[in-house]
């Protein structure tokens, strides 16, 4: 008897088919369609590290937040603000991934550079951002009390530099998703995800901001509200979510709703980023009944994954190009709750093709129920647009 062990292509490149062949009678059996658990076990190194990595960031941007000054708010080429928290939580988890993972070869793809840090005038705010990492590393207290010098941050921060690609492992970080939301005290994330062979196989969300207790479509912001969840993912594994500073985590999944006018949507809080016109002729045409719930950043990946809302909707204005550091760990994070994720045409993400991902108008998200009849709706309402009556 000569037992195969065959690799085939699918979505999730580690499940094998094992066959077998009996010589006797020439006949192929199909025994089993199973994970590769030592492909998934690769990966438990580089999950203890995400988590780690993004929670520490996360300590950073709440303390910035807190006392977020005018003059932490820089201006980058683009005009989005970058502030101080960007730049520190791009450093720390960078310095953490490397720590945490010494013998694996480094590649990360990530927002933020040092470009601007280099300039003259700038001293201040590298000073500034240096003392934020290195205050943040000595409460975790996990590296002994290693300080860090101005151009050890630059080096970390510049370490993001990695295109990605379909070849290979490669971490893309978003230090701060939605630094809009961030700079008007609202909902923001610290978004890492892993790439292997230029699929997302793991990814976590830290959400400093966004309540432990499902938000639904009455959110709004409250202080008494016990805030700051941990989601994270991994592929074939589920998707958990726990408190950013706590332990326990909970398994979550996305809704069950079958009914689309039961449905609630996110969508998000800027309108220069999402065509909020076309998300609401697409709830119109699903009858739904709720507002949308407006947030920023990849928060509402997480808040999805955990049945909060049904329907996620993204539109950007004609010309912006979605990143992949702005996708990767929402998109494992809802899919490994039961979730989909796709272009207007249906077709699934491609993070292989570097840092951009190359797609059809827009990205929806929701249940795989709801996914016909929103893809119908979409399909309408984008015809619509294109000719109107
Ligand atoms: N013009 C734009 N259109 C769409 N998305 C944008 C635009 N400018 C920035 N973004 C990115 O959109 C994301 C947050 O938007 P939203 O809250 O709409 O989901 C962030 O990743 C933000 O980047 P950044 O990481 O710099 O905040
Ligand atoms: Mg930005
Ligand atoms: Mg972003
Ligand atoms: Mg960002």
């Amino acid at each position: 008897m000569n037992i195969n062990c065959l690799r085939i292509v699918t979505p999730q490149p580690q499940v094998k088919l094992i066959s077998l062949f009996s010589t006797r009678k020439s006949r192929t059996l199909i025994l089993s369609l199973k994970l590769s658990s030592s492909v998934l076990m690769s990966y438990d190194k580089g999950f203890a590290a995400a988590k780690k990595a993004a929670s520490i960031a996360a300590r950073l941007c709440q303390k910035v937040q807190k006392a977020l000054l005018q003059s932490d708010v820089q201006s980058k080429l683009d005009r989005s603000p970058v502030t101080v928290a960007d730049y520190g939580s791009q450093a720390l988890v960078s310095f953490v991934l490397e720590r945490e993972l010494p013998s694996e070869p480094f590649s990360i793809v990530a927002e933020e550079d040092s470009k601007d840090l280099r300039k003259d005038g700038a001293q201040d705010t590298l000073q500034r951002i240096t003392d934020l990492v290195n205050d943040t590393l000595s409460i975790d207290g996990s590296y002994g009390s290693i300080t860090l010098s101005t151009e050890d941050v630059l080096k970390a921060i510049d370490s993001g530099k990695s295109e990605g690609g379909s070849h290979g492992r490669h971490w893309v970080l978003d230090p701060i998703d939605g630094t809009k939301g961030f700079v008007r005290g609202d909902q923001y994330a610290i978004a890492l995800a892993l790439l292997d062979e230029g699929k997302v196989v793991l990814g976590v969300l830290a959400c400093p901001n966004l309540p432990l207790a499902s938000i639904r479509s009455d959110y709004q912001h409250s202080a008494d509200k016990e805030v700051g969840c941990l989601f994270f993912a991994k592929i074939g594994a589920g998707t958990y979510m726990q408190p950013l500073n706590g332990s326990s985590p909970l398994k979550v999944q996305v809704t069950a709703i079958e009914n689309s006018e039961e449905a609630s949507f996110f969508e998000s809080y800027e309108k220069a980023h999402s065509m909020h016109d076309l998300s609401s002729s697409i709830a119109k045409k699903l009858g739904v009944k709720a507002p949308p719930v407006r947030i920023d950043s990849q928060v509402k990946y997480g808040a999805l994954s955990r049945g909060d809302g049904a329907i996620y909707l993204r539109f950007p204005h004609k010309g912006y190009r979605e990143k992949i550091w702005d996708h990767a760990a929402g998109c494992i994070v809802v899919t490994e709750a039961g979730g989909v994720v796709s272009d207007v045409s249906g077709n699934p993400l491609d993070f292989s093709k570097g840092k951009y991902l190359d797609l059809d108008t827009g990205i929806i998200v929701t249940n795989q129920k709801l996914m016909p009849a929103l893809l119908k709706a979409v399909k309408e309402s984008l015809e619509e647009k294109a000719s109107p009556l």
